[in-house]
């Protein structure tokens, strides 16, 4: 019998997760899979996954949260088979929209259990030490996630607060970026790292991206509008809607980026702390996340 193991943040986007663990139980009976629940408590959730991983064995892994979750389920299951679903239940499930997972929750879940299709995707490495599977960033939306993280208040109210006060407080950062070819220097207000094509409303930052491609881009927003920050319709990873924001893209597969002061930096949504220098690199085809099947234009693999 197949087993899951269910990642489940209990906290994450402010949802009442029994609807889906209801769900989950139900589809097992009709499914016949035998599965566990593993709930994140924000402390030490990489070991007691492992261990987890390790004791349980799975056949495939469903993150139930945001783009946080998703990304600790992929940095326990790297040169592993065993593939990722992914039920999208946080406030930013950026990473779930890039891979057209249907936001649906019966819909997600039939997919995370029954999905054949797995996609094989990069993850980005930075200073040789975190991991990042959809996008970091450095400078004004980093100090917003900073912000929002240490209220604790996870309501919209609470983020447009302390979207106005980053805002009112970053300053343009100067930045020397090194890739393998060239040398570039610019200056903006924010430096985002993307390994993929779209942000969480499914506006394209990069027509060319793609999470399995090896590469990442990085896109420099000389400016930061306001009134477009408000009209838009906020999620902490759906600031710069503006498609002339995206033209200053550089495609890469490593980058080294020096900063001419500490600034803030996040990856996925997580306040990572400040930084003046960075190296990135991309680590190829890193772990397998269910898709929907024959959808997808890029390349898809069957569930071995
Ligand atoms: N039980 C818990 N209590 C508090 N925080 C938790 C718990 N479990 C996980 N977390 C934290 O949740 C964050 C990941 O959240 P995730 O990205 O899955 O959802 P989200 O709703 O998009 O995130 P956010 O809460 O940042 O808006 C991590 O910072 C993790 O440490």
């Amino acid at each position: 019998m197949e087993k899951i193991l269910f990642v489940m943040n209990p906290v994450s986007g402010g949802i009442d997760k029994d609807e889906t663990i209801l769900r989950i139980h139900w589809l097992s009976v009709r499914e016949k899979f035998d599965f566990k629940f593993r709930y994140t408590t924000g402390e030490n959730d990489d070991e007691t996954l492992q261990a987890e991983i390790d004791w349980y064995r799975p056949d495939r892994v469903v993150a139930c949260g945001g783009d946080g979750t998703v990304l600790l389920v992929a940095r326990n299951l790297i040169n592993t088979d065993i593939p990722i679903g992914i039920l999208p239940l946080g406030s930013a499930n950026g990473l779930a929209t890039e891979l057209t997972i249907p936001e649906i929750l019966p819909e997600a879940l039939e997919l995370a259990v029954k999905g054949q299709v797995s996609r094989p995707i990069d993850l980005l490495r930075f200073n040789e030490k975190y991991l990042g599977i959809h996008l970091g960033d450095i400078g004004v939306n980093a100090l917003i996630v900073k912000n929002y993280a240490q209220s604790g208040d996870r309501r919209m109210v609470g983020y447009a607060r302390h979207l106005f006060r980053a805002f009112q407080e970053s300053e343009q950062m100067q930045y020397t970026i090194k890739t393998p070819g060239e040398t570039y220097r610019k200056e903006g207000y924010m430096l985002a790292f993307a390994n993929a094509r779209r942000f969480g409303t499914g506006v394209y930052l990069s027509l060319n991206g793609s999470m399995s491609d090896g590469r990442f881009e990085i896109c420099n927003f000389q400016e930061i509008q306001l009134e477009e920050l408000i009209n838009l319709g906020l999620t902490k990873f759906e600031l710069f809607l503006d498609e002339e924001m995206y033209s200053d893209v550089i495609s890469c597969k490593e980058a080294e980026i020096e900063i001419n002061r500490e600034v803030d930096f996040q990856i996925d949504g997580e306040y990572i702390g400040k930084v003046e220098h960075l190296t990135i690199s991309t680590i190829e085809s890193a772990v397998r996340i269910i898709v929907p099947g024959g959808e997808d234009e890029e390349e898809e693999t069957g569930i071995a």
